[in-house]
């Protein structure tokens, strides 16, 4: 494993300069890999261990949408794609890829299949982390690990059709078979992985519960809405409100960001832009410090946890995430959105050719 130098920590990462996907091809040639679950992880990382030349199968649910997703990504029924206990059954290597709650109610149909030398695989380090809500307890012979990649399955598979690669976390936590090491690192490859870097389980839950309710997803939001609120009780039209709060940051400046630093895009922007982001940004870390260190806590003492199984095990769950989700939607703010992301030349184009 290299070690590099995180802003003055040294850590461990693997490349795929030192991990090359022929070398996990090789550690995966005599696997199977069973992914049980075909939502938003399931596809990206079966298609690309799949285009990668990788021995994997799917396990889902018959009659429902995303059994014929697979097969239209080009699963073969009775070859590749099964029901999930058929696929539990041949799977060596296990991908549990269900939502975290559904991952409770199937547990004891996986458990019966476990084996000894069989590896239990996850993207998440919930079910483990949390085993007293979960009821998640691996048996002893099995390898139990995890690939987390940071971001969406659907920029998962994107960016690997585009010669790209996002990054992932790695952890292992049962070594069954002196062989976790080789086998997760060489699906963190295979799943389409930049790089990875290493964590455990419950680091992993943490930072990641912690990221997607803070500054990834609902910070960002209670920020935007904020802002673009204050700008329209001022008199500004929409337009220009969701123009100066979400449109130019996503289009014009995080695109800098993420190319070279924040510093960067300061000093592509005016100077009185720069000065008054200078003089700005600590207040807005003292305001929202405490909030984070509320959602760190509830995060830690597994309120959390708790509050996602609750919610998402009803059975009307989807409805109602559907109706927050529409709420979200209809909000003025996101239907401004919707008119000026028409606007924009590149989408315009593709209405005038279709
Ligand atoms: N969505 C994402 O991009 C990311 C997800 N993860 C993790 O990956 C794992 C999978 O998450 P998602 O892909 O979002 O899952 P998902 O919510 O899309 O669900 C996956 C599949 O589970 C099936 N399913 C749901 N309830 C079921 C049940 N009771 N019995 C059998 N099948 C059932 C659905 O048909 C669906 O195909 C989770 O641990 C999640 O935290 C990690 C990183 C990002
Ligand atoms: C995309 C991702 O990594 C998240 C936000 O943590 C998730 O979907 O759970
Ligand atoms: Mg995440
Ligand atoms: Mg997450």
């Amino acid at each position: 494993m290299a070690q590099l130098n995180f802003g003055g920590t040294e850590e461990n990462v693997v490349t795929r300069d030192e991990f090359p996907l022929s070398k996990a091809q090789e550690v995966l040639r005599n696997e199977t890999v069973a992914v049980i679950g075909y939502g938003v992880q399931g596809p990206g990382q079966a298609l690309n261990q799949k285009d990668n030349g990788i021995n994997v199968i799917v396990g889902q649910r018959k009659n429902s949408k995303s059994w014929d997703k697979a097969v239209s990504d080009g699963f073969v029924p009775g070859e590749t794609l099964f029901e999930i206990e058929e696929a539990l059954e041949k799977g060596t290597i296990i991908c549990y890829l269900l939502s975290d709650a559904a991952q409770i109610e199937l547990w004891p149909t996986v458990q019966k299949h476990l084996t000894p030398g069989k590896a239990l695989y996850f993207s998440h380090g919930f079910g483990i982390t949390f085993k007293e809500q979960t009821g998640i307890l691996p048996p002893a012979g099995v390898d139990v690990f995890l690939v987390a990649p940071k971001g969406s399955g659907t920029s998962l598979r994107r960016m690997f059709l585009q010669g790209r690669g996002l990054n992932s976390s790695f952890a292992i936590f049962q070594d069954a078979t002196g062989k976790a090491w080789e086998r997760v690192v060489a699906l963190g490859i295979a799943v389409g992985s930049g790089y990875l870097f290493e964590t455990d389980f419950k680091k992993e839950v943490y930072s990641d519960l912690t990221g997607e309710r803070g500054t990834l997803m609902g910070c960002i939001q209670g920020i935007f809405a904020a802002q673009y609120d204050v700008l329209r009780s001022k008199g500004h039209t929409p337009s220009e409100a969701f123009n100066e709060t979400v449109e130019e940051l996503t289009q014009s400046l995080m695109p800098l960001v993420a190319e070279n630093g924040m510093d960067w895009m300061y000093a592509n922007c005016s100077t009185t832009a720069q000065r008054g982001a200078l003089d700005w940004w600590k207040k807005f870390r003292d305001a929202t410090k405490p909030v984070f260190e509320e959602l760190y806590e509830s995060v830690a003492t597994g309120k959390e946890s708790q509050r996602s199984i609750d919610s998402n095990s009803q059975p009307d769950y989807r409805e109602k995430l559907n109706a927050e989700l529409k709420e979200l939607r209809d909000s003025e703010l996101w239907q401004a959105g919707k008119t000026v992301r028409s606007l924009r030349p590149e989408n315009q184009a593709i209405e005038s050719i279709s």
